[in-house]
């Protein structure tokens, strides 16, 4: 935990940090009294983006930043090509322009590239806490995301050379390289206690940027006029999800329901990220039970046993406390499953059209109910004779047509207050 000014960052809710990226005086004050009127808990400048560069230039504009700013912390950056950003810059530059600005007594917090700097990193960072000013020591890849063990071994090398925070920003190629970085930032919380901020760049990784209170990240980079690196959300857009996430209810569970290509299974699994409770799939318990695929269940029993089977299921997973319970399209088929659902916790119905749907699983050959006609009519007619039992049992409805997978599940949450 650190506090500066009036925050307190690595304590209740992810700090919002915004950027400047002005190219001059006129645009780097004028973004900065922008960015003000949003209320931003911290404001990062990004020197590199700047045209105009000396000391003196440097030391003004800091310190009209500062005017502007008021009690606002500043974390002041210079972000080299080498890590994504516009300008390059020789070591022996970069340990200057540091100490310089580390001894304005104008900033709060500079960001130090812990791996670029090499052997160098350890005397910049140790400067500038010298002069007061506290350290975010970084590593950034808009290239890939490293395995888990590298950026295990990337967290351990940055918080070797000294600095107060360490801070990974990668890009994903999947949502598997999502999910390593959220663990590998949940692990490192967990074992050591300390401060980290990360992110997975891009609107793949948009989970990232939210999911603060489960992983502990603790700050998160929001945009005002123009992102500063792919996938910011706005300011006014990540306070709401922000705020929504800390007056979850994540007491009862969560049974999410729908037509087959609605997404529950994708929207459960994300849901589980953003808030830390347990995820079931009833599709793969049952898979479990029966040690077969779903298709091998219809085509070797019939789908009245798949039906049973399925029951079971429900039963059992109404059981558990805090879940979220990912339902078969067909689950609330039978009223006895229903009944499960609605005594033991809230049930959520996500809706699309038959079209949306044929688009989402057109591909897919796991589905035994479409695989024999796999066209928008027989969705269509199926899909008309389930939604009046779809549409009766459910608490909450979020209709999912023009939503990301992100958005649906912030839009759930954003339903579902203490
Ligand atoms: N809101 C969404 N926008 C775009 N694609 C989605 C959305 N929700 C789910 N998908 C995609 O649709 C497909 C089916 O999703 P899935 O979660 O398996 O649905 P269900 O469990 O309801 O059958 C997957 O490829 C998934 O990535
Ligand atoms: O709607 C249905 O009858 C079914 C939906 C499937 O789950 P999803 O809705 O997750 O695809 C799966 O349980 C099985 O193929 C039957
Ligand atoms: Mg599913």
């Amino acid at each position: 935990m650190i506090e500066v000014r009036d925050i307190c960052i690595g304590d209740g809710l992810p700090k919002v940090c915004v950027s400047i990226t002005g190219e001059n005086r006129e645009t780097i004050i004028n973004e900065a009294e922008g960015i003000m009127l949003k209320k931003p808990d911290i404001v990062e400048w990004r020197f590199d983006c700047a045209k105009e560069y000396n000391y003196a230039i440097v030391e003004d504009i800091l310190m009209n930043l500062r005017a502007v700013l008021r009690e606002t912390p500043l974390l002041f950056t210079f972000r080299t090509v080498k890590e994504g950003g516009m300008r390059s810059i020789s070591v022996e530059s970069y340990k200057k322009l540091y100490e310089t600005v580390a001894s304005t007594g104008l900033v709060d917090f500079i960001d130090v590239e812990g791996i670029s700097n090499g052997e160098t990193a350890q005397a910049i960072i140790k400067d500038i806490k010298d002069n007061g000013v506290k350290v975010i020591t970084s590593y950034h890849d808009f290239d890939k995301t490293p395995s888990k063990d590298e950026l295990r071994e990337i967290l351990d090398t940055l918080e070797s050379k000294g600095g107060d925070i360490v801070k990974l920003a990668v890009m994903p190629h999947d949502f598997e390289d999502v999910k390593n970085l959220i663990d590998v930032t949940k692990e490192y919380k967990d074992n050591t206690n300390k401060d980290i901020i990360s992110m997975s760049m891009s609107e793949l990784g948009m989970i990232s940027r939210v999911c603060g209170k489960a992983d502990g990240s603790c700050v998160t980079f929001a945009s005002v006029i123009k992102a500063s690196a792919p996938g910011q959300v706005p300011i006014k857009d990540m306070k709401k999800y922000l705020k929504n996430i800390e007056e979850f209810d994540d007491s009862k569970n969560m049974f999410l329901i729908g037509f087959m290509g609605t997404g529950k299974t994708t929207i459960s699994n994300i849901l589980g990220i953003l808030t830390g409770m347990k995820v079931y799939d009833m599709d793969e318990e049952i898979v479990k039970k029966a040690g077969m695929s779903i298709n091998d269940i219809f085509e070797k029993f019939g789908e009245n046993h798949f039906r049973d089977i399925e029951t079971e299921v429900v039963c059992e997973l109404s059981k558990k406390e805090g879940a979220i319970i990912s339902c078969g399209g067909g689950a609330v088929l039978r009223s006895e499953n229903v009944e499960y659902m609605k005594n033991n916790g809230n049930i959520f119905l996500l809706r699309a059209t038959p079209e949306t749907v044929y688009e989402r699983v057109k591909d897919s050959k796991d589905r035994p109910i479409l695989n024999e006609d796999m066209s928008i009519d027989h969705i269509s007619a199926l899909m008309n004779k389930r939604r009046d039992i779809y549409e009766e049992c459910a608490n909450v409805k979020v209709d999912t047509d023009d939503l990301s997978a992100f958005e649906v599940a912030m839009e759930i949450i954003g339903k579902s207050k203490k």
